[in-house]
């Protein structure tokens, strides 16, 4: 589904990845550490198409990543912005308009009562049902990641890019984040990259871990070298065709892997 060849990204002089090589199928979850800097929010805006990249090839089903966002890819940033004089629906309804041609992306008539109908369902999907009518600033961070979910999910994507969707979440919200995350990725069969700085999450919600880091320094010139894909980590299995999750003691493994990294 999604494969890098040589792919580097440069900006001006400075390397931030270098030599790519990789091959995603549909329905992984791929969750990406590595030290801050490095360069994976950097590949999430690539497969994105709001970063282009410098050298090499980046292909969805065998063409190249288109340079701009389209619906079958949804993104969540750790930080998301929100109108914050719409309602919850409202800003559901806007990312859906603003995700259609025209010029404002303003629905009218029938297609704003579709448009409507598709916001409850979403939110109802993603345990926002009974807060259509609240403004972000009434909403807990995990609502607000709620939210955020919801509007990437609107396009219906077939990729999910999650940047650290819960780095600011208390560790309790995060665990029900956590379940939502894999029960919509099951159900919508989305093929998932998320970025995280918890190793253990990372082992948690992947069925496939990433560490970027340098392979090479060159401590006179510490641009000249990006970073690479060092460890690629089975943490999940294939069962006749579905991903299902293995069972592991998380703290364990993460903890060795530390050890290893
Ligand atoms: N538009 C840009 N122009 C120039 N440099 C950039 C740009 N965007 C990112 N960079 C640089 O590229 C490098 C990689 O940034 P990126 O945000 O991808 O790292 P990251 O691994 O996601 O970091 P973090 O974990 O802290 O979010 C950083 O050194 C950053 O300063």
């Amino acid at each position: 589904m999604i494969e890098a060849r040589n792919l580097w990204k440069k900006y001006g002089d400075k390397v931030v990845l270098e030599r790519l090589n990789l091959r995603v199928e549909e329905g992984e979850f791929i969750t990406l550490v590595g030290a801050s800097g490095c360069g994976k929010s950097t590949f999430l805006k690539m497969l994105l198409g709001t970063e282009t990249a410098s050298s090499g090839e980046l292909l969805l089903d065998g063409k190249p990543i288109p340079d701009e966002p389209g619906p079958d890819r949804g993104i969540v940033f750790q930080q998301y912005s929100v109108f914050p004089h719409m309602s919850v629906l409202e800003n559901v309804m806007a990312a859906r308009g603003f995700g259609r041609p025209g010029v404002t992306g303003l629905l009218f008539g029938a297609a704003r009562q579709q448009a409507r109908d598709e916001a409850r369902a979403i939110l109802a999907e993603v345990g926002l049902g009974n807060a259509e009518s609240l403004y972000p600033g009434e909403l807990s961070g995990g609502m607000r990641q709620r939210l955020a979910i919801a509007q990437a999910l609107l396009g219906q994507p077939r990729i999910l890019l999650l940047d650290e969707p819960f780095g600011a979440l208390d560790p309790g919200i995060r665990a029900d984040m956590h379940d939502l995350v894999l029960r919509l990725w099951r159900e919508y069969e989305l093929t998932v990259f998320m970025v995280t700085h918890d190793l253990t999450e990372g082992f948690y919600l992947g069925t496939r871990l990433w560490v970027f880091d340098k392979t090479r320094l060159d401590p006179q010139a510490p641009d000249a070298y990006g970073a690479t894909i060092t460890y690629d980590l089975p943490v999940g299995q294939m069962d006749g065709g579905k991903l299902k999750k293995i069972d592991r003691d998380l703290t364990l493994t993460a903890r060795e892997t530390e050890k290893a990294l």
